[in-house]
């Protein structure tokens, strides 16, 4: 596997200075950010590098670590293999898992019948492309077509899914990569950062995304805050990684200067 590369000089001496507060909050989007972008959506799993970053950092006093992402809880739990104490914001803020009792995603029955007619457009419109397919989630459902041959008919079929789902009411339009995403209960990253950051009161605040949707997420950081963008595209953040293995330079740093620090400060025996 080839090294992550090192942060560049304005992201490291940002990282030194959000390394140093007294309690930070690590949240980070999954696929195409912790997780390369894969053909299967089932087949995505972290960077080995990433994983093992994310469990040092989630080991360390005055550290929270967060998952904000677009996924369901169940799908992130099961693929991410979050280590105990991770926080989870699913389906793109709608879905939380804070580490206490929460109630789960609960639909009205009108939510309920929009979720199950934008399951229905999106079937049909993905019976006719051969490649794509929709995956079902507890707010509404995702129609991918990155396994439709060539970039202009996917777009095709995505476009035929926002015309298809502007006759049903109720569906919220979201997009990403090779994605069209509807959902019955609007919410975005933004507002699953800002619940993190009430419920860990953190001094500052990294998060680090690679899609439209996590634009959400660095509009609402401030101050000492980092917003890191993983690869190519328009962004609010501050900072840019080329791919998802530097996470892994960008995480390694954090944890490194945080346990000198503890080790300068601790007293002799
Ligand atoms: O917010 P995220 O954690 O980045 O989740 C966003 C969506 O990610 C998944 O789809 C994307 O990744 C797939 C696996 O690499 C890829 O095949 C697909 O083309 C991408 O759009 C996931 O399936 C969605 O549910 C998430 O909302």
């Amino acid at each position: 596997m080839a090294q992550p590369c090192e942060p560049d000089a304005a992201l490291r001496s940002a990282l030194e200075r959000f390394a140093d507060q007294p309690k930070i909050l690590i949240a980070l989007d999954f696929d195409g950010c912790v997780a390369e972008l894969v053909a299967d959506a089932a087949d995505a799993r972290p960077v080995p590098e990433n994983a093992e970053a994310i469990a040092a950092l989630a080991d360390l006093d005055g550290v929270d670590v967060a998952y904000v992402s677009g996924r369901s809880l169940e799908s992130l739990r099961e693929l991410a293999q979050p280590p105990q104490g991770v926080l989870l914001i699913g389906s793109h803020g709608a879905e939380k898992d804070l580490g206490e009792d929460a109630p789960g995603l609960e639909l009205n029955t009108t939510e309920t019948m929009a979720r199950g007619q934008i399951i229905s457009t999106l079937e049909e419109v993905a019976a006719d492309a051969e490649g794509a397919w929709v995956e079902h989630k507890p707010a509404g459902a995702a129609l991918h077509v990155r396994n439709v041959a060539g970039d202009e008919l996917g777009e095709q079929v995505l476009e035929h899914g926002r015309a298809a789902l502007s006759l049903v009411d109720g569906a919220y339009l979201k997009n990403g990569k090779k994605v069209l995403e509807s959902v019955v209960v609007l919410a975005t990253k933004g507002e699953g950062i800002t619940d993190l950051r009430e419920h860990t009161a953190p001094d500052a605040v990294l998060f680090a995304g690679d899609d439209v949707t996590d634009e959400h997420g660095f509009a609402v950081l401030d101050g000492e805050d980092i917003g890191v963008k993983v690869g190519d595209g328009e962004t609010a953040a501050g900072h840019r990684i080329a791919e998802p293995k530097d996470l892994a330079g960008v995480l390694r740093l954090i944890v490194q200067r945080r346990s000198a620090s503890r080790s300068d400060t601790r007293p002799t025996p």
